[in-house]
């Protein structure tokens, strides 16, 4: 499997495909083409500088003579760790938040209004290991932890919604941990939180040893930008975690994630673009880059030997529209920030015409579905 050397799927296409081939490659890959959004120089400037990749797009929707365009820009920050898993852990944290700042900054010149970071932020993905100590320090305070507080100072500074994923360290209810996301207002506050709903429990992604899932449903926010969700990373394989956002309202459903190439890179392109589809949304998948290691050896559970990676994080952030369309991913090897312009009203534009929140059957899957959870259920199979 490739790691670093190889840096993206979009760039492979680009290089060996003859121009007309390319097209139709892309047409089916991506849907309809979008827009390439003229940012302003002096970002891609500050981007370069500071070692990260920038690129924009726009979704266009048709024009509605009732309704105005509700355009809304999202901000989609992927990163590797700057400092090995075993510095300190106040450093490392510290690392983490001036590299955001510097990105954060960039999606303000670029008038990013929602900007949305990878699984964990504040933390290397230091689940693999099993261990507690020292990695369950890096969890904080959904309400007033030190990240929460930083990210409330950018998001008034930027005038910026910021999902910030964290480990939380819940303190009203015996301290315990949650993957949890945190929603921060452009006005700065706190306006709530949301828990990853599903666990993995697939290669060594160990994080039942960490937290539990999530108790908090699937909350939907409504911010001045437009109704936001975040379905954190491994609820992205179960469509019914989508939907439930998409039935509260969401109009732009977050995914940040940390995922491995060996595990997941050939579901990547494929889940939050189906769900973006089938719900009639917008949707975000963000995942973190490069290879982290950590001091001591772990096992897979699978008889092969000791090792102190967990594998090569692919990156590969991307936007996917309920049209189908989506935007070209972000590298497989560059921290990087994708800026993408949506147009709101592409989600109901679509459903009138797809119609599956008319033609899908809720209440026959919702009954189907209670019975099917009992446990003296019988599948119902016919035969002869
Ligand atoms: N962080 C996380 O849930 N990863 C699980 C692996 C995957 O969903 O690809």
């Amino acid at each position: 499997m490739a790691g670093p050397e190889w840096q993206s799927l979009e760039q492979c296409l680009e290089k060996h495909l003859p121009p007309a081939d390319l097209r139709e490659v892309k047409r089916i890959l991506y849907g309809k083409e979008t827009r390439k959004l003229d940012l302003p120089s002096r970002a891609f400037e500050v981007a370069s500088a500071a070692d990260f990749e920038l690129q924009g797009y726009a979704f266009e929707a048709a024009a509605e003579q009732l309704r105005r365009p509700r355009t809304v820009r999202v901000g989609l920050v992927q990163n590797r760790i700057p400092l090995p898993a075993d510095a300190p852990v106040a450093e490392q944290v510290s690392a983490l938040h001036r590299r955001i700042e510097a990105i954060v900054e960039v999606a303000a010149m670029c008038g990013v209004n929602i900007v949305c970071f990878q699984e964990a932020w504040t933390m290397p993905f230091a689940f693999c290991t099993r261990e507690k100590l020292p990695w369950t320090e890096f969890a904080e305070s959904a309400e007033d932890g030190p990240t929460t507080r930083f990210c409330q100072k950018l998001a008034k500074k930027h005038n910026m919604v910021i999902v910030s994923p964290i480990l939380e360290r819940d303190g009203a209810h015996g301290d315990v941990l949650w993957n949890t996301a945190v929603v921060i207002s452009n006005s700065g506050a706190v306006l709530g939180k949301t828990r990853k709903n599903h666990i993995p429990r697939v290669g060594d992604f160990n994080e039942s040893t960490y937290y539990m899932e999530g108790n908090l449903g699937h909350p939907v926010f409504q911010t001045p930008f437009g109704r936001i969700a975040v379905n954190i990373c491994y609820g992205r394989h179960h469509p019914l975690n989508w939907l439930l956002y998409s039935i509260n309202g969401a109009e732009i459903i977050f995914n940040p994630s940390a995922t491995i190439g060996a595990l997941s890179e050939s579901m990547w392109p494929i889940e939050a673009r189906n769900a973006a589809i089938a719900n009639h949304c917008f949707t975000c998948a963000i995942n973190r880059v490069g290879k982290e290691y950590f001091p001591n050896e772990f096992t897979s559970g699978d008889g092969k030997k000791a090792h102190q990676d967990f594998g090569y994080f692919y990156g590969s952030s991307y936007v996917a529209a309920p049209d189908s369309s989506r935007t070209p991913g972000l590298s497989r090897n560059r921290d990087g920030l994708l800026v993408a312009e949506l147009d709101l009203n592409l989600c109901r534009q679509v459903n009138d015409v797809w119609t599956f929140k008319m033609t899908g059957r809720y209440e026959m899957y919702a009954r189907e579905l209670a019975e099917a959870v009992k446990p003296n259920y019988r599948p119902n199979i016919v035969t002869e």
